[in-house]
């Protein structure tokens, strides 16, 4: 049987003792199946590996077979807000034929609205309808979009192309497109700037949560700076929920609901891939700050999120994107002229790199056991949700060597459940994230310049330089590394190119500096 890329099925299993296991729902895409039980790696390519006996014993045809060729145009159709539930319904449709409504509901318990607060609520919805859209828009890629719900100013045209074009760069190369000579969103005819609100300020700041080390780090800072924090956070993953708990402060809680159908298209072969999600969930934060009284939104985003991964058809593809500073800047431009002068939205750790980061991170413990930064713990099906640190990705090679140069081994192995740094198997993917074998990894991973850095550190440390992994940096990757490249000094140090308001940057040089 030959599968689509992207496809998805229900398959059985034989666990090993005979009787069929509980059905999984298994990706194939264009690789080696692989099943995950119990988040236990059990089969790689059909062949089992640490189950010998495991094999699929029946996979479920298809019924239908989605065609991505056969849509034209790409339609942001309409959104409405339904206030005594807080929830918005965000709609989308390929030509006439299919329709898709996303589900976002606000956290519940906001004070009443005043007509100012409800303006700037309504235009910020307004923006994340037409952000969100990404998602239904890559299950074709068609060669129009149109927004039917007003004209659109030159500079919201402007961010919603390099939305859909850079914050779908990683998925465009993956899928073979060429996404950037073929899609514009255009601006006008007659479209003026919609005039943006003022808000009466009410000193409060909204951090949202990830559940990883960065927003921990953010958290603090602003805590630290005196600032009046309430947490937030899209869906309510153990992460969240545990860091959420150990800082002690009130957290806001939004849900997302993804219309069923594109998962159902996703398994007949829609086009599939990373999309822009950091820009669904500002929005979506921005949104809550606005309905529940809050000045701004302060994100977690570091310094490293803007180094792309590799040029392709022309643009730079940037795993990240919606975490760099083109995003942030082109967000709170529209911000300032179309929804409200007086809605913030920055990243207070934009001047810092991941190392500096995590070196602030170490300093937390309290948060160490709670923390969990591995992507597949952060799934939308429950079902597929790893419960923690997988062990084997980039983001978990990449945060247990970020974390090292700062901490003991046994505090290492105590957080990921093992010493990865001292497994002479997972001495390839520690060296790929320093990028000399090919571009560094789809993920939230550090520049290149940190991960040599971060080895540079450990080589010269007593309780990390015989570990396997760092031997094998020492003897084979530093040697043929520039001496100027990846120098710890100038990775720890802070920059000055940030959004950062001055009032903040006391608190973030307190934090972040040596
Ligand atoms: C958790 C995760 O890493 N998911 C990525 C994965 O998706 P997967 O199919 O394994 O699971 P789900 O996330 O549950 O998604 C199911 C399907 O739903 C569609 N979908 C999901 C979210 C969304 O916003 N739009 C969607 O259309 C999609 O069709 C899914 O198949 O692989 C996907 C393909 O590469 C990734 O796009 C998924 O990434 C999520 C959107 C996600 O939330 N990822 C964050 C953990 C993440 O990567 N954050 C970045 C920030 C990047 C940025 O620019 O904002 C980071 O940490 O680097
Ligand atoms: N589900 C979510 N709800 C609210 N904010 C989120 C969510 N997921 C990510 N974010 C925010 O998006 C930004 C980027 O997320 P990212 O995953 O890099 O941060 P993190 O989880 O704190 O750190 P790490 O890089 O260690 O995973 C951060 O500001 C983070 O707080």
């Amino acid at each position: 049987m030959i599968f689509h890329p992207s496809m998805r099925e229900d398959v059985t299993v034989d666990a090993g003792d005979g009787r069929p296991a509980r059905r999984m729902l298994v990706a194939f895409a264009g690789r080696p199946v692989v099943i995950r039980r119990h988040g236990r790696v059990l089969s790689r390519g059909g062949e089992s590996q640490q189950a010998p006996r495991l094999e699929v014993m029946s996979q479920a045809a298809p019924t239908r077979v989605f065609e991505p060729a056969r849509y034209a145009t790409f339609r942001v159709t309409g959104w409405t807000f339904d206030e005594p539930s807080a929830t918005a319904s965000l709609s989308y449709a390929l030509d006439d034929e299919l329709r898709f409504t996303e589900r976002i509901e606000l956290p519940a318990g906001a004070p009443p609205l005043e007509p100012a607060r409800r303006a700037a609520l309504h235009a910020v919805l307004d923006l994340l309808h037409q952000v969100a859209g990404v998602s239904y828009y890559k299950a074709a890629a068609p060669e129009h979009v149109t927004v039917e719900t007003g004209p659109l100013s030159e500079r919201r045209a402007r961010l919603l192309t390099d939305v859909y074009v850079q914050g779908l760069g990683e998925y465009a190369y993956r899928n073979g497109l060429d996404l950037a000579s073929r899609l514009r969103f255009a601006a006008g005819p007659g479209a003026a700037d919609p005039s943006p609100t003022p808000l009466a300020p009410t000193g409060r700041s909204l951090v949202p949560i990830g559940g990883g080390k960065d927003s921990v780090v953010a958290l603090e800072t602003m805590r630290a700076a005196g600032a009046d924090v309430t947490l937030f956070s899209v869906g309510d993953p153990t992460a969240i929920g545990a860091t959420s708990a150990i800082s002690g402060l009130e957290r806001l809680v939004a849900r997302r609901v993804i219309d069923p159908l594109l998962i159902r298209l996703n398994a007949e072969g829609a086009l599939n891939g990373h999309v822009p999600v950091t820009a669904v969930v500002s929005l979506i934060a921005l949104a809550t700050a606005v309905l529940h009284g809050l000045d701004e939104v302060v994100l977690a985003n570091e310094r490293s999120a803007s180094q792309g991964n590799l040029e392709h058809a022309g643009i730079e593809v940037n795993h990240q994107w919606s975490k760099g500073v083109a995003f942030e800047r082109g967000l709170r431009d529209v911000l300032a002229h179309e929804v409200s002068p007086d809605l913030g939205y920055f990243s207070v750790l934009r001047c810092a790199s991941e190392l500096a980061i995590a070196r602030a991170f170490a300093r937390l413990p309290a948060y160490h056991h709670a923390f969990t930064s591995c992507n597949a713990t952060f799934r939308l099906d429950e079902r597929r949700r790893a419960a923690t640190w997988c062990r084997d990705c980039p983001k978990c090679r990449f945060v247990t060597l970020a974390l090292a140069p700062f901490l003991a081994p046994a505090d290492v192995a105590s957080i990921f459940g093992a010493d990865l740094l001292d497994d002479p198997a997972q001495t390839p993917g520690f060296l790929a994230l320093c990028g000399f074998e090919d571009h560094k990894p789809f993920e939230c991973v550090g520049e290149r310049e940190e991960s040599v850095a971060a080895f540079r550190l450990l080589a010269g440390d007593p309780r990390w330089a015989d570990h396997a992994v760092v031997r094998a940096a020492r003897e084979r990757l530093l040697p043929a590394v520039p001496d100027d490249f990846g120098d710890p000094a100038t990775v720890l140090a802070l920059s000055g190119d940030h959004e950062i308001p001055g009032r903040l940057m006391a608190a973030v040089h307190a934090r972040l500096g040596a």
